[in-house]
């Protein structure tokens, strides 16, 4: 069954249509890639996906089911976000944030399990984390909160994980390492990516935004194409399949005149 589904989901603020009729289908266990140039909608789509915000029309269904009428914590069972700049209280460890993820899976007082501790060592292992669990939040340098955040969604054990750029602040090493991560867990995947090549490389599936709205989706080959590139970017370039990874790849020349 397709794992995530929205369905011509309308949201405005201020009167201002900020996402307009989007459709989106993630299929299950693969990578769907959101692109889009900067306020094209895609922070705003990915928290109506997550169920954080309500959109004014349109449906988001997970795993068949609508979010609509949902309880929190049945999502969360399901659907982890990890956001761009999330709020966490400086004193807090890497342990402590990761054991966030467990909320979901216990009561609020009660201690942690077994599973609970099975759950936390795993993502922390994965994200390559576990010789930071001591450190303080506010020690850490943005990519390592980057993969610590990701590490607290792992632990949430989600079947769907929603993700905004989540190669924001890390070098091109771990970049690549966050992808490869992301596109071998087995899990929905539904990111925001700037990067049009590595988006292309890694995800298995492209949406592609501009001003609210969809205007492009398949696979990175159909997406991925000079007129796209033109017509969303303002950006001549030329696209050729590379002959290291099989990917479609941009070379992207002098801007065109911005429209
Ligand atoms: N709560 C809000 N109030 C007013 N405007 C908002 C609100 N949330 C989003 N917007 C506007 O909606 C548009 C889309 O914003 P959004 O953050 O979803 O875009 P984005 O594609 O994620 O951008 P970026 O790539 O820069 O992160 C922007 O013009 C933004 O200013």
């Amino acid at each position: 069954m397709t794992a995530l589904v929205a369905t011509g989901i309308d949201w405005s603020v201020d009167g201002v249509r900020i996402l307009d009729q989007v459709d989106l289908v993630a299929p299950t266990g693969q990578v769907l890639g959101v692109l889009g140039p900067n306020g094209a909608g895609k922070t705003s789509l990915l928290r109506v996906l997550a169920g954080l915000r309500p959109p004014d029309r349109g449906t988001v269904s997970l795993g068949g089911k609508p979010l609509r009428g949902t309880s929190r914590r049945t999502v969360a069972r399901r659907l982890a976000i990890v956001e761009q700049s999330p709020e966490v209280h400086s004193d807090i460890t890497v342990d402590e944030t990761v054991a966030l993820g467990r909320t979901p899976h216990r009561g609020i007082f009660a201690a942690l399990g077994r599973d609970d501790h099975v759950a936390i060592e795993h993502a922390l292992e994965v994200t390559g984390m576990t010789a930071f669990r001591d450190r303080s939040w506010r020690t850490l340098s943005g990519g390592e909160r980057q993969r610590a955040q990701l590490a607290r969604a792992l632990a949430q054990q989600p079947k769907t994980i929603v993700l905004d750029e989540p190669t924001n602040h890390l070098d091109i090493r771990y970049q690549l390492e966050m992808l490869t991560l992301l596109s071998g867990l087995g899990l929905t995947v539904v990111t925001a990516l700037h990067d049009l090549n590595l988006a292309a490389r890694f995800c298995d599936q492209l949406v592609v935004l501009f001003k609210g709205r969809v205007v492009a989706t398949g696979t990175p080959t159909q997406v991925i194409t000079a007129p796209l590139i033109h017509e969303v970017y303002g950006i001549d370039a030329v696209v050729e399949r590379s002959p290291h990874t099989g990917a479609p790849t941009a070379t992207f020349l002098t801007p065109a005149p911005r429209r």
